[in-house]
């Protein structure tokens, strides 16, 4: 029951999702890879690395890494008239592309920006749109757990703004007045939004606009005392910069972060802070068809996709402090396949990515070691077993050296399991049984590959993939080769690891002893 659970592949699936590329002769569909993203239950450290990884799909970030002509820039006029267009002829209403974009702007900010470390928001919001994109995103960000203010000094008397206004009151978020608000902002907020100006802003900002921008711009003069201020996200323009241009006097505010909207405006191009993320995921084919637009792929259900590298980090300074429950000698199993299908059974329920997945480590007879990954494919008494090419390396060296180690990492849970045994093949029968309950595609995948031999290229395994599959594709039974099978590792040796704080973790060790010719687990606890 148990091992048949494990069969199931959990959340392997690669799909395909469509964008549309455009060259200046062509329009044509093309599809990306795209990963289903995975879940992680902690946060990391770094907000840098924090964003880069979150939930919301690494793999699409990479896409648009790698290939930095991949993102298109607007000019001015190409901005108003897609607004124009969206808003006219493509039927959307202005009210459904600001809580769009309203929305898009708080999961930018919440990718990056927790609210247990950044929870007082300030938005700044603007006369135009892009103070009611400000107005929309208090909103999502006080759902979010953020505890938002808003500044409005000069409102609109139009129903779609005051209905923002009301929507925010009734949720008690208090509005500032520009002299409520404090001359030096660093110490009040953690973040603040500027939804002053978007790509309607033209000139010199006037007042109060002025002033609130100055503010904004103090800010980093106070960064160089080394103080931790508050972090600017503007929203689709840094306020005051010029549309097209950018910072022109280098005077403006630098936003550590940037939230465009449907796709960035060209003064983008000179943006430098850390998170330049896009929002607005609206855009039907045929804008990007006519204004030519290379915009990344929105990962799974996310209102916003990075784009621009993420910031370098420091290596060094990449650490968690696990908290975890006490793991205590009195709640332990007794013998340790028992507890460690409790904690096997808690990554399931955790819902954690591939909780089979353990690195094998070998070492052959000159004593060389060697570690890999494979999946656990069934647990009981007898010990841990898992398939793989009989004329592997790590087949090899356990032909040498039957000695092995498997690791068990549940990051979600802060745990750690080491085993350490003998061992030796599984019967004949039992791999026979595995092999053709895989998937076809890997049945064949596993005959194509010489595992651990050089290849000239990816065609040739390609091509002999191709070749099996079409001798196959009646539905027949796929022989599984001699060399593919299963191995059992016999547990000699377990530790349970369970992170806690201040690198002061729990560390449980399962050895065999003999009392009165009775096999018996003894458990130690070791120092971490
Ligand atoms: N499809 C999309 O792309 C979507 C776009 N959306 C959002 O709309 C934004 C564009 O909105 P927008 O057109 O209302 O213009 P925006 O820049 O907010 O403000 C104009 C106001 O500012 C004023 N003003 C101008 N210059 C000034 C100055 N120097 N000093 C002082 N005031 C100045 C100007 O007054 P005026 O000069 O006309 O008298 C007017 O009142 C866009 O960037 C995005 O955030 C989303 O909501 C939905 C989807
Ligand atoms: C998550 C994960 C699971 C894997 N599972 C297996 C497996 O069950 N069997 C296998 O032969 N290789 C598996 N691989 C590939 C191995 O890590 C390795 O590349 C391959 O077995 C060759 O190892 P060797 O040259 O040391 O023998 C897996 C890789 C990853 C990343
Ligand atoms: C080469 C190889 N063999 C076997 C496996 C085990 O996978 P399966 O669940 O298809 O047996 C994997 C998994 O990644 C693999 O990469
Ligand atoms: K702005």
């Amino acid at each position: 029951m148990w091992s048949q659970l494990v069969h199931k592949t959990r959340r392997m699936t690669c799909f395909l999702l469509p964008y549309y590329h455009n060259s200046p002769s062509t329009t044509k569909l093309i599809f990306t890879p795209h990963y289903s993203s995975s879940v992680f239950l902690r946060p990391v450290s770094s907000p840098a690395v924090r964003a880069f990884c979150s939930k919301s799909g690494a793999m699409s970030s990479l896409l648009s890494l790698q290939n930095p002509d991949y993102v298109s820039f607007l000019k001015q006029r190409e901005a108003a008239e897609i607004d124009e267009t969206l808003m006219g002829p493509l039927g959307f209403s202005v009210d459904q592309l600001m809580e769009l974009a309203g929305l898009s702007v708080a999961t930018s900010i919440a990718e990056v920006y927790k609210p247990t470390e950044y929870s007082r928001v300030l938005a700044i919001c603007g006369p135009g749109n892009n103070g009611g994109d400000g107005l929309v995103a208090a909103r999502h960000l006080h759902h979010f757990g953020y505890k938002p203010f808003v500044c409005y000094p000069k409102r609109t008397q139009k129903p779609l703004y005051s209905g923002l206004v009301t929507q925010l009151e009734s949720l008690s978020v208090p509005f500032l007045s520009t002299e409520d608000l404090p001359l030096d902002l660093s110490k009040d907020f953690d973040i603040l939004v500027d939804a002053m100006f978007g790509f309607s802003f033209h000139g010199a900002p006037r007042p109060p606009f002025d002033d609130l921008i100055q503010r904004l711009v103090c800010l980093h003069s106070n960064d160089q005392t080394h103080q931790k201020g508050p972090v600017i996200v503007s929203i689709d323009i840094p306020s005051g910069w010029h549309v097209e241009e950018g910072d022109i006097g280098g005077e403006g505010i630098k936003p550590d972060m940037l939230v465009s909207l449907t796709a960035p405006k060209l003064c983008a191009k000179k943006f430098c802070g850390s998170h330049h993320f896009l929002g607005g995921r609206f855009v039907p084919p045929v804008i990007a068809d006519k204004y030519k637009l290379h915009l990344p792929p929105y990962p799974g259900t996310s209102m916003c996709v990075r784009i621009g590298k993420p910031p370098q980090v420091d290596i060094s300074t990449l650490r968690e402090n696990y908290i975890s429950p006490e793991f205590l000698e009195e709640q332990v199993e007794s013998d340790p396949v028992d507890q460690f299908r409790k904690w096997f059974d808690d990554a399931m329920a955790a819902d954690l990515r591939e909780p089979n997945a353990m690195a094998l480590s070998t070492a052959g007879k000159d004593g060389k070691l060697s570690s890999r990954m494979v999946l656990l494919k069934g647990v009981d008494k007898d010990g841990f077993v898992w398939y793989t090419n009989y004329e592997s390396r790590k087949a090899r060296e356990l032909s040498e050296n039957p000695c092995a180690s498997l690791l068990f990492y549940w990051e979600g849970l802060n745990r750690q399991v080491r085993i350490e045994g003998s061992v030796q093949k599984v019967s004949d029968e039992e791999s026979e049984q595995y092999f053709h309950s895989r998937p076809r595609g890997s049945q064949i995948g596993a005959i194509v590959s010489k595992q651990s031999s050089v290849v000239p290229g990816r065609h040739v395994l390609y091509q002999q993939y191709k070749e099996l599959e079409e001798k196959f594709s009646d539905g027949s039974l796929i022989p599984k080769p001699a060399h593919w099978g299963g191995y059992r590792l016999k547990p000699k040796l377990f530790e349970f690891w369970q992170g806690q704080q201040s690198r002061l973790h729990d560390r449980l060790q399962y050895s065999p002893q003999e009392i009165d010719g009775k096999l018996v687990w003894k458990i130690d606890r070791l120092a971490p």
